[in-house]
């Protein structure tokens, strides 16, 4: 598969490596500076860059008529926009807060618990994420997922970065030099806590996540979630 990158940082240098490893060719790498190429020339484009920059990076690979794969986190104001586009051009569009194995089964795994706390009275749900400290976008895209999916299983209506009002939930983001990423989501009682976290502890998930979701997006048209990838 002839692979774009669009974002080449950390992650799209991660993803360069794991899409060599499955026999992949990278045709294309587009950074800030990067404005006249041509994307038509790929078979599917990767966008891991920066909030500020999905949109456009989205709408250029739609428009063009090449699938693209979006992980940048921070944009999602502009989500159905992207979606109708997609619709309208008949594209191929999958957005993930999250590609990691790992964390899209901490998703589902967050959700049942949520569904098994709903009737339960006296605990207060909360979430902390840590990430390294270049991170440009708090709280992360996979605290958000892991918030709505709370809100949509319980009395919760909102989530709010730090302390919350009675029915937000309260989401802390930290920022320690060279974290790649961890999510706790903690119950607590006046007797006693429960908890979940992910941790990862590289960037290789997320990487590969990109590149399967890449390789199964091929030949595609719709929108698309991890979900629908990993058959979950
Ligand atoms: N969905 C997921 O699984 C994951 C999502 N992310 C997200 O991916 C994004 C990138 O993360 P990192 O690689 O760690 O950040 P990074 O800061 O290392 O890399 C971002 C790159 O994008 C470049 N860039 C700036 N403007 C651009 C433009 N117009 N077009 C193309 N590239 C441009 C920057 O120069 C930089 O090299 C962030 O939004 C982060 O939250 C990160 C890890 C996993
Ligand atoms: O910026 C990062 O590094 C990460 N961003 C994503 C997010 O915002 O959730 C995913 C992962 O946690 C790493």
């Amino acid at each position: 598969m002839k692979i774009a990158l669009l974002g080449y940082g950390k992650m799209g240098k991660t993803i360069e490596k794991i899409a060599i490893e499955r026999n992949h060719t990278i045709v294309l790498k587009v950074d800030k500076e990067d404005h006249n190429y041509d994307i038509a020339e790929a078979d599917v484009a990767i966008d891991f860059s920066i909030p500020s920059a999905a949109v456009q990076n989205i709408t250029k690979c739609i428009t063009a008529g090449v699938p693209i794969v979006s992980g940048t986190t921070g944009w999602l104001a502009q989500y159905d926009e992207m979606v109708s586009l997609c619709k309208e051009k008949n594209g191929a569009f999958i957005y993930a807060s999250n590609f990691s194995l790992g964390v899209n089964l901490f998703f589902e795994l967050n959700k049942k618990l949520a569904k098994m706390m709903s009737p339960v009275e006296g605990y207060e749900p909360s979430m902390e994420e840590i990430h390294h400290t270049e991170k440009l976008d708090a709280p992360s895209g996979t605290a958000i997922t892991l918030a709505e999916d709370i809100i949509d299983h319980t009395s919760k209506t909102s989530w709010k970065l730090d302390q919350g009002d009675k029915y937000a939930i309260p989401i802390a983001a930290k920022r320690i030099e060279n974290v790649p990423g961890t999510h706790t989501v903690t119950y607590s009682s006046i007797v006693d806590d429960i908890e979940i976290k992910h941790t990862a502890h590289n960037r290789d998930g997320f990487a590969l996540g990109a590149v399967v979701a890449a390789e199964w997006l091929q030949n595609k048209n719709g929108v698309y979630s991890m979900k629908d990838v990993l058959g979950l």
